[in-house]
């Protein structure tokens, strides 16, 4: 009897206080987006991840939010879905190698065209700086420049450098996107 009214209890307290939210994470291929859901999941770096073909959803529960996280594929072929993924979601993450000099120019470009479609004015956006474990990565103000992040000024931007790797920073990233729980 006392299990029953338990788990009518632990129902009840589901139903008032848990918010659900949903995050996209968009970036270049290989910058880490797939890398870091795992470690938002399970805390733990998986080296072996393959490249992601068109998108994978995941579902997590940090505190009393759940967090539907959209993990779409950087590759060329897959850029132009993004904006579909980030439509109506509270959160875009924007994640790129910031020790992946050569590929920074590309990701600024891709931020940009995404930025400017109207449907997604609105939404706050977490760059994510990642891979600071490697020794050339740039710092989270180098990643700030080199994406021109100043420049949008209309819209809640924030900016960390993380790493998946050695799981840096992860600590504030989630505490950031619970945040922005409805
Ligand atoms: N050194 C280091 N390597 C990382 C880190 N995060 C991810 N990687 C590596 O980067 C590579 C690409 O990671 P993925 O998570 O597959 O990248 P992705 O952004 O999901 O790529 P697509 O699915 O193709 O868009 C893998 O070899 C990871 O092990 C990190 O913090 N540090
Ligand atoms: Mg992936």
């Amino acid at each position: 009897m006392s299990s029953i009214f338990k788990s009518l209890l632990d129902w009840l307290r589901s139903l008032f206080f848990t918010q659900e939210m949903e995050v996209t994470l968009v970036g270049l291929q290989a910058s880490g987006k797939s890398t870091l859901v795992n470690v938002f999941a399970s805390g733990e770096f998986t080296e072996d991840t393959i490249p992601t073909v068109g998108f994978n959803m995941r579902k997590i529960t940090k505190g009393k939010v759940t967090m539907k996280l959209w993990d779409v594929g950087g590759q060329p072929r897959f850029r132009n879905m993004w904006e579909r993924y980030c439509r109506n979601v509270n959160a875009i993450v924007f994640v790129v190698d910031s020790a992946d000099h050569g590929k920074l120019e590309a990701a600024k470009q891709e931020l940009r065209n995404l930025l400017e479609r109207p449907t997604l004015s609105n939404v706050p956006l977490l760059v994510l700086g990642n891979k600071n474990d490697l020794p050339n990565a740039l710092t989270v103000e180098g990643v700030i420049d080199a994406l021109e992040l100043k420049s949008y000024s209309q819209r809640e931007i924030a900016c960390y450098s993380v790493s998946a790797k050695n799981q840096i920073n992860i600590d504030i990233t989630l505490q950031w996107l619970t945040k922005h729980a409805p």
